[in-house]
């Protein structure tokens, strides 16, 4: 194990909050306890015939709101004192961008790459069974979604698990980020890094926080260096990418590499797949040292993709980056987010930067028991009323649109339109939200995040009371 206690790390960071609030000692204390920890070890059949005993984790943080929420972890560094951390990330994720959720976290410990995908598929199933006999899994007590090693595939065996064994009429929402076939919505499997970049423009557009850091407004231009190109940190990359911004640095388990006149997103993945995931050996950029040297280079922003515990107190002394965007969860150690804080650095924290996952899983809940697509009722009559105003300013207007102006002007909301519309929208305000936080209280903005989080969550109790 880690030699930094990742739940330890995030309770320093809630008690360094909680002192900026009004709740009294025995809720603060209520609010950080994980309400339900589960270990269960299980047995699986390999393809060979023989049988492997997996460990299997799911904690559910807190219970303040339900169902509780958050991803499944398949990684051989998964264990009890992970599990609890991650889930309480959730509940304070989920209040600071007011997605109702409580926090949840589960975790599978093996190296998803070392078993063929019918082995993954028993030991998702079987986990999920297991979860499902202890009530750890249903839409309306505990949902689970993708985190690191899983994503859309293993979230539609866990939901046909589900509903073979229930007949619960809402069986699609008990878990999110499913394939679009099963019950997915469109933009889940893109939305952390949707809206971790959602973020960081934001932060990136005022022009006074930038004129702190000794930056120019806006992303355009702007350098960076991202550890991780797995789900999370690709989609970060490409949409920061698109924006202008420029990739300089890349660390990944196997090496790190750097090259000031930018690196091509797509060429270094087409690389990577071939490359059995690595980027060791990729030369159009310079080879780093060490996989995480590269995280000490000159950039404007540094985005941790990865694991938790990456930025300590050994490295953050010599990390320059101005911006730390923290796509991953727990990259930062409370030791390096002081060292980072005190060198003028701005963090924009986990526990609202990548909340971006959970606000789409949540949209996905919706729709689930809601049983109908987004934009399907509205999105026809949208585009005829818009149909109907154009044809009034050709009318009044001697104007003639285009066929591509008419199919621009007159677009209604489909699904992916929506989700964008909603990520955007929860991301912005929840910035806006916890940076008014930090300049009220003159603090930084990941006591900001708990301080809106805390208040949240103590606002439920107080209103809910302590039963019986
Ligand atoms: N998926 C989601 O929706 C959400 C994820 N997160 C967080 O984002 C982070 C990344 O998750 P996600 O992108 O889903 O996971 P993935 O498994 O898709 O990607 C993780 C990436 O990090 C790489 N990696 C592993 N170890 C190291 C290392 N020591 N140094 C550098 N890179 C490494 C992996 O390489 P390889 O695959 O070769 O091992 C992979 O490319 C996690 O902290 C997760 O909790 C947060 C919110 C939501
Ligand atoms: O989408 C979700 O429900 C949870 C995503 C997640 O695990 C996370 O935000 O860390």
């Amino acid at each position: 194990m880690s030699e930094y206690k990742f739940y330890d790390q995030v309770n320093k960071a809630f008690d360094r909050a909680a002192a900026y609030t009004k709740i009294e000692q025995g809720l603060l204390s209520q609010m950080k306890a994980c309400n339900d920890v589960l270990h269960i070890q299980f047995p699986v059949e390999m393809d060979d015939g023989s049988i492997k005993v997996i460990d299997g984790y799911r904690v559910e943080h807190s219970h303040h709101k339900m169902p509780t929420k958050g991803g499944i972890r398949y990684s051989t560094m998964v264990n009890e004192d992970e599990t609890m951390a991650l889930a309480a990330l959730m509940t304070y994720k989920c209040a600071v961008v007011d997605v109702p959720f409580g926090g949840a976290k589960g975790g599978i410990k093996i190296d998803p790459k070392k078993y063929s995908v019918t082995e993954l598929e028993r030991i998702t199933r079987r986990y999920t069974f297991e979860l499902y006999k202890k009530s750890f899994i249903g839409p309306g007590n505990d949902v689970p979604a993708p985190d690191m090693g899983s994503g859309a595939r293993e979230m539609g065996w866990i939901f046909d698990t589900y509903r073979q064994l229930s007949n619960d009429i809402n069986a699609e929402g008990c878990v999110t980020g499913k394939p679009v076939g099963q019950g997915g919505i469109r933009g889940r499997t893109e939305a952390t890094g949707r809206g971790v970049y959602f973020g960081i423009k934001e932060a990136c557009d005022s022009k006074e926080d930038m004129k702190e850091l000794g930056l120019e407004k806006g992303i355009e231009g702007k350098t960076f260096i991202v550890q991780g190109l797995g789900n999370v940190g690709y989609h970060t990359a490409m949409y920061m990418i698109e924006a202008g911004a420029k990739m300089i640095g890349v660390a990944e388990f196997d090496g790190s590499i750097y090259n000031d006149r930018g690196i091509d997103l797509e060429d270094l993945m087409a690389y990577k797949k071939e490359n059995n995931g690595g980027i060791s050996g990729y030369d159009k950029a310079s080879a780093m040292k060490s996989n995480n040297a590269v995280l000490e280079e000159e950039c404007d922003i540094l985005i941790p993709a990865a694991l938790e515990n990456q930025l300590t107190e050994m490295n953050a002394p010599k990390i320059k980056a101005k911006i730390i965007g923290e796509a991953a969860n727990g990259p930062t150690t409370d030791k390096a987010h002081e060292i980072i804080k005190e060198r003028g650095a701005l963090i924009i924290p986990d526990n609202y930067l990548n909340a971006g996952g959970v606000t789409v899983s949540y949209f996905e809940w919706l729709k689930n028991i809601q049983h109908v697509r987004f934009g399907r009722m509205g999105k026809r009559f949208e585009e005829n009323s818009y149909k109907k105003i154009l044809s009034v300013i050709e009318t009044i207007s001697d104007r003639k649109f285009t066929e591509d102006e008419l199919a621009v002007l007159a677009q209604g909301g489909g699904e992916r339109e929506l989700v964008d519309s909603g990520l955007e929208e929860t991301m912005v305000n929840a910035y806006n939200e916890i940076n008014e936080l930090r300049k009220q209280h003159n603090v930084d903005l990941r006591t900001a995040a708990f301080i809106s989080a805390i208040n949240k969550v103590g606002f439920m109790y107080k209103g809910m009371g302590i039963f019986p």
